[in-house]
């Protein structure tokens, strides 16, 4: 059974497929401090958060068991994702489901900052009937600089041009040719900061992005632009936003977001006239919350059931078309790893990994981190796809790969050589139409024998009956021998034997195999 801890508010509607799963256990524990989830955190599989819950190194390291960490939304800056990749934890999050209600959110708080709706409620209400402190701009003819063309950013910019805004765009990403499809010129901030009448950020909050409306940009403004954000607070610099409102260059600004949330009492926003502001409400519409909670649910599920699941935050994404070619060799690759890691002696150095035939021309990093993990299965507790990669880094463990579209007897090869002090030890395994996954080479001798179940391998010189000394063994000692293969590379050498048997064979009987004349070694690998 696997337990789900839901630690901020998130749509029943949208979790009802874990509530549903007959292998799920949810629980849900909303506002707990990090002290409290230390204390609870060790007893589940998943964790299911919004943005309020900040999920630090503490939590993980207080969780051996947390597979997966789902964020129900987009930005992830409060899921510390270092140490997530350090303790193999996935980090997946929803971000298509909320983009039309945060875009819709920020086009509500451009029409209020241009037409001080906040404001007039508040005086209305209070029984004043105040007309002629109010007069605000319309927002046709404008021009709006966007900063950050992602998802957000490009449905606004969709929405400005239907009021007949003039767009311009910034964004590291955005072409000229996408640019030019929605409609929106493209330009740097500085040319947003000396044009726009408004100007809204849609980035994530980095180190490039923090600040990047500061002083310096305030200063080139036009006198009377409006600032908005409902993206992260610091993406604009609060304090340069308050002086450039005092020294009469902004005429209003509306912020869903805050360098610190909740920010305090006496934060310089809360009392400024020219300022609105709403409590991070950007992806809170019904829809929105449904959606991100489905799509996060459906991949917490599958990572659970260790099925093959769409894209981590942690981990690269991989294209479709990539995915298509490499998914087949997912299990030889980490097979392959497997093996290799059993026979290698001593701590391992380097891996090289080399791709031909059919995986020349192809992004094959995905494949590498089966290998890696496999190669570290047996030795390095807690090795999964998400922190392979950051498990070999922080050894000093040199991964390199090499392709090549020679194809040599095969239509594809993926060969690993694992190097240790001790020695270096090589396999190979191919996809053969119609057989599945073969290992075709164990250091230097070719062999043939499918990646599965038990496996004996035996090092010996090229004698004859030797074979029939083994079979006699393990068959009276009651280890049945499914397939058998010998590799050599001269008559009378040295040679290995490859035995699949139906169960692991015991300690002394391995023991009595080692003493037989002409046997080197014996290794039982189990994949
Ligand atoms: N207020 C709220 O409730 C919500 C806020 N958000 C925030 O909105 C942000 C944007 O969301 P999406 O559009 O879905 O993400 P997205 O990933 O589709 O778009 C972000 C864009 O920012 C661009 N970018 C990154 N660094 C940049 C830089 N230095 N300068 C200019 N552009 C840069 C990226 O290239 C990307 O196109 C999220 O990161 C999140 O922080 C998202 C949903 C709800
Ligand atoms: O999705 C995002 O990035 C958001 O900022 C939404 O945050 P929330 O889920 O409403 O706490």
């Amino acid at each position: 059974m696997f337990k789900v801890l839901v630690s901020d508010p998130i749509s029943d509607m949208g979790i009802q497929m874990l509530y549903d799963a007959s292998d799920v256990e949810v629980d849900k524990k909303p506002g707990l401090s990090e002290d409290e989830l230390v204390a609870i955190i060790g007893e589940y599989d998943a964790l299911l958060v919004r943005s309020q819950t900040k999920v630090t190194p503490r939590i993980m390291e207080a969780a051996p068991k947390l597979k997966v960490i789902g964020r129900a939304g987009v930005g992830v800056d409060n899921i510390d994702l270092q140490a997530a990749t350090k303790h193999g934890i996935v980090v997946i999050n929803a971000p298509d489901g909320n983009t039309i209600a945060t875009c819709e959110h920020t086009f509500a708080m451009m029409m209020s900052v241009a037409r001080s709706i906040p404001q007039a409620y508040k005086k209305t209400v209070s029984g004043e009937w105040d007309r002629k402190s109010f007069v605000g701009v319309e927002l046709r003819n404008k021009t709006l600089g966007i900063i950050g063309m992602g998802r957000i950013g490009s449905e606004v910019a969709k929405r400005a041009k239907v009021f007949g805004m003039k767009v311009i765009g910034y964004d590291p990403f955005l072409t000229e040719d996408r640019a030019e499809k929605i409609g929106v010129k493209l330009g740097t901030v500085n040319d947003i900061a000396a044009a726009a009448d408004f100007i809204t950020v849609h980035t994530p909050l980095t180190n490039e992005t923090r600040h990047i409306v500061g002083p310096a940009q305030f200063a080139i403004m036009k006198k009377g632009v409006r600032i908005i954000n409902c993206a992260r607070g610091g993406i604009i610099d609060e304090n340069a936003l308050v002086a450039a409102i005092e020294n009469g260059t902004v005429a209003g600004a509306a912020f869903d977001v805050f360098e610190q949330e909740p920010p305090q009492a006496s934060h310089p926003f809360l009392n400024n006239p020219s300022i609105i502001v709403t409590p991070h409400l950007g992806a809170s519409t019904v829809e929105a919350q449904e959606n991100v909670a489905i799509d996060v649910s459906e991949e917490l599920l599958h990572i659970l059931r260790n099925e093959p699941f769409k894209n981590a935050v942690n981990m690269p994404p991989v294209p479709a078309t990539v995915m298509s070619k490499l998914q087949p060799y997912f299990n030889l690759g980490e097979k392959l790893g497997l093996i290799a890691g059993q026979l290698t002696e001593g701590p391992v150095n380097e891996i090289v990994v080399s791709y031909s035939g059919d995986l020349a021309d192809v992004d094959t990093n995905p494949l590498t981190r089966y290998i890696v993990k496999g190669v570290f299965t047996q030795h390095l507790e807690g090795i999964n796809l998400v922190n392979a990669m950051h498990m070999a880094k922080t050894r000093d463990i040199n991964v390199t790969t090499q392709q090549s579209s020679t194809t040599g007897t095969f239509t594809n090869l993926v060969t690993i050589t694992v190097k240790s002090k001790q020695g270096d030890r090589t396999l190979a395994g191919t996809l053969l139409a119609g057989y599945g996954e073969r290992i075709v080479r164990i250091d230097q001798y070719p062999v043939d024998f499918a990646p599965e179940g038990s496996l004996l391998l035996i090092s010996h010189n090229d004698k004859p009956g030797i074979i029939g000394s083994v079979g006699t063994l393990l068959g009276s000692n009651d280890v049945n021998i499914a397939t058998m293969q010998v590799g050599r590379t001269i008559v009378g050498g040295s040679a290995i034997m490859v035995l699949t048997i139906d169960k692991t064979a015991p300690k002394e009987v391995i023991a009595e195999l080692e003493k037989q004349p002409e046997i080197v070694n014996v290794r039982q690998l189990g994949i």
